[in-house]
């Protein structure tokens, strides 16, 4: 019998397993075609690469599902050069297994369909129905330094997320490596790195070596034991406009963590405390404006549930994936054991004056 949820983890996987070959040929091949967006964060022929693969293989195993990006076209119509150099790219990235591909429905037919595929992501999102929701490079500013990114996907249904797919290339495969961002002075190959992290809702968490062709085996994660918070170690951004970190430092303090944050890009922070190298990722808001985007956190925030671990926002709400293509009723995250989180919650609240 088939489990409930095994086809979507599947094509999820396979499609982040392969847009993630993309990424990594755009860091190791190419230039990085960067780009400002209007909010001035960078974009680069790797995330519009990366997003036309995988929503059209979504389209082709789920045609009738809505899909919230982050990326849209708008740019590449406007210029045909950067098109050209990511349509490139996309029409020779596959994987190196011809099932697996096919499972995924092959390539895309020319440079405007890739256009148009990268539009489809544009759902409103909301709480009715299955919405899929793509980072196709979280962290893109961990991509462009060649430290932590990850590619990211996930599955609601309903507002609530189902499953979740998380590659990071650049994580050490090993699951019992230490807590680091770093990945090796003037790192060359891909030795040892790039693992897969995915979750379905009821049926735990799972880390398995990110391939170029088809799954490997994989190993269900969970998330370490904490009993003494001197040992604990916490991860947090590296962009101080991301998570407030003198913030993080005090409440570090009050609960008695001892070891110096970690800090690293992207979703590999909710896949690495998921798989116990690390204990809690706090996210702290450096602004009363800025909302959290649901391809952010989606499949960051079921991996670590069904790893053991419990995520609320500075308020101790659930993450609320339901309300449109931004966490608008939420502020900041929290992620921590579950017998731990309310500790770390109340310091929280306490050092940053939440009632
Ligand atoms: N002011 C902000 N507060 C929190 N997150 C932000 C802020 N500005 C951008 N981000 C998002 O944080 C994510 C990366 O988080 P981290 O620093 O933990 O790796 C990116 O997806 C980035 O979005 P964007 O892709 O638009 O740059
Ligand atoms: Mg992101
Ligand atoms: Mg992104
Ligand atoms: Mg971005």
């Amino acid at each position: 019998m088939t489990s409930l949820y095994s086809r979507e983890l599947e094509i999820a996987q396979l499609a982040v397993q392969r847009a993630s070959i993309l990424t990594k040929r755009v860091f190791h091949e190419t230039s990085k075609g960067t780009v400002s967006k209007d909010d001035a964060s960078p974009v680069t022929i790797g995330d519009f690469g990366a997003q036309a693969l995988i929503i059209s293989a979504l389209k082709h195993n789920f045609p009738h599902d809505e899909i919230v990006a982050e990326e849209e076209a708008t740019e590449l119509r406007a210029n045909p050069p950067l098109r050209d150099q990511i349509w490139e790219l996309v029409r020779t990235t596959s994987l190196d297994d011809v099932a697996a591909e096919g499972l995924l429905g092959g390539g895309i037919k020319d440079a405007d369909a890739m256009l148009d595929i990268i539009d489809q992501g544009n759902s409103k999102g909301g709480k009715v129905g299955r919405v899929w929701t793509i980072d196709p490079i979280d962290g893109t500013k961990g991509f462009l330094r060649g430290g932590q990114y990850a590619v990211c996907l996930a599955l609601l249904e309903d507002g609530d997320v189902k499953v979740g797919a998380i590659g990071c290339p650049n994580l050490p495969v090993d699951d019992a490596a230490p807590l680091t961002a770093d990945i090796g002075a003037n790192a060359t190959d891909d030795e040892g790195r790039g693992v897969l992290f995915s979750a379905v809702i009821g049926q735990g968490a799972t880390s398995r070596p990110l391939k170029v062709g088809a799954l490997a085996e994989g190993r269900s994660i969970s998330m370490k034991p904490l009993t003494d918070m001197s040992n604990a170690s916490f991860c947090e951004s590296v962009e101080a406009g991301h998570s407030n970190q003198s913030e993080s430092a005090q409440i570090a303090q009050k609960l008695g963590i001892t070891k110096q944050s970690v800090r690293m890009d992207s979703q590999a922070k909710y896949g690495s405390i998921a798989r116990g190298a690390g204990d809690i990722y706090l996210r702290l808001p450096t602004s009363k404006t800025y909302q959290e985007k649901i391809w952010d956190h989606a499949a960051g925030d079921l991996i670590v549930r069904e790893a053991g671990g419990q995520v609320t926002d500075i308020k101790g709400n659930r993450l609320n994936f339901g309300v449109g293509r931004t966490l608008a009723t939420n502020s900041g995250v929290i992620a921590a054991p579950k017998a731990v989180h309310s500790q770390v919650l109340s310091v929280v609240q306490e050092v940053l004056g939440v009632k």
